[in-house]
């Protein structure tokens, strides 16, 4: 590009003979310091034209040994690549760069994620949580705190604090919690400590909540976390899973499939939209991951 324009600048007649520039390009190629001519005597008035050749001459010279300086280094020699041992031809590089390579991550240092896994009642939060903690040791869940009754299998502490609903009020009361609601007729919320702690710490986090919840902390969270949207891929599967999962009443059955059908067009408020398909919760897991890996390779999560 600079020949182009170099030679448009030394083809102009006026600019040729009034000025008397005859430094080669070859020459401003090898050496890159171009001497700047003295255009004007100090005397001498300067015409608009003739200074704004002035102006062009100086601004192409300035640019490119700017250019040329940063490229080279004029004192090392950078040895043949294939007569040159790895470390030689690095440590030359490194002379002729001025400093060493590091072997800091050249990676950004990521903020934490916050992740919420939310769905209806039955679509299977619980099941896939428990395996993505299987495959994912780096990531923190969150535990809930509820008021309702441990279902066989759960352990408190674990898959959720196990209070009475006392409890539960007197932690709300205490603003211990960073969002609550009352599900099916029992409390369920999350716990602010475990959220600053692990946060705190650039951990990232997952919170498994209900619809609910998910609006909740989208509301006091906004963008800065992702939120994942569980389904099944009909309702019968969801109404089959909760029928067999055996853990409500007839009535409590009745209210989770009637809010469910209402919930799954809350779809809109969420990031992503995962299938728990029938016998296919390995592949809900694989997407959920895949999920977070994007999210975490992103350059602005
Ligand atoms: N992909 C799947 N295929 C078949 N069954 C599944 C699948 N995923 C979950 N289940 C079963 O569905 C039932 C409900 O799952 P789970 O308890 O995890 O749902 P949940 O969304 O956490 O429910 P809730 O919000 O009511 O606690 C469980 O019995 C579970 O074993």
């Amino acid at each position: 590009m600079f020949r182009r324009l170099f030679r448009t600048s030394l083809s102009r007649p006026d600019l040729h003979q009034r000025y008397l520039l005859s430094i080669s390009y070859r020459h401003f190629q090898n050496t890159c310091a171009l001497p700047v001519p003295t255009l004007i005597s100090p005397s001498e008035t300067c015409s608009v034209e003739r200074f704004q050749d002035i102006q062009i001459f100086r601004r192409f010279s300035s640019l490119y040994s700017q250019k040329a300086h940063s490229r080279r280094h004029p004192s090392v020699s950078i040895p043949a690549v294939n007569r040159a041992g790895r470390s030689e031809l690095l440590r030359s590089l490194e002379s002729s760069l001025g400093s060493s390579f590091s072997s800091n991550s050249l990676l950004p240092n990521p903020n934490p994620l916050i992740i919420v896994i939310s769905g209806p009642s039955g679509v299977g939060k619980y099941t896939v949580i428990k395996k993505l903690k299987e495959t994912r040791e780096d990531l923190h869940f969150v535990v809930t705190a509820t008021s309702r009754a441990k279902r066989p299998g759960e352990i408190d502490g674990k898959d959720y604090y196990f209070v009475t609903k006392e409890e539960f009020l007197s932690m709300v009361e205490r603003d211990q919690l960073m969002e609550y609601a009352l599900v099916y007729g029992d409390y369920k919320g999350v716990p602010k400590q475990q959220i600053r702690d692990y946060v705190g710490k650039g951990h990232d986090i997952v919170l498994r909540v209900d619809i609910q919840g998910a609006q909740t902390l989208r509301r006091i969270l906004g963008k800065s976390a992702i939120f994942i949207f569980l389904v099944a891929e009909n309702e019968m599967t969801m109404a089959e899973r909760l029928v067999d999962r055996k853990t409500e009443t007839a009535e409590s059955l009745l209210v989770r499939v009637a809010s469910a059908r209402e919930e799954v067009k809350h779809v809109k408020w969420f990031d992503y939209v995962v299938v728990n398909a029938k016998g296919k919760l390995e592949n809900a897991v694989k997407q959920v991951e895949s999920i977070i890996d994007a999210e975490k390779a992103k350059v602005r999560p």
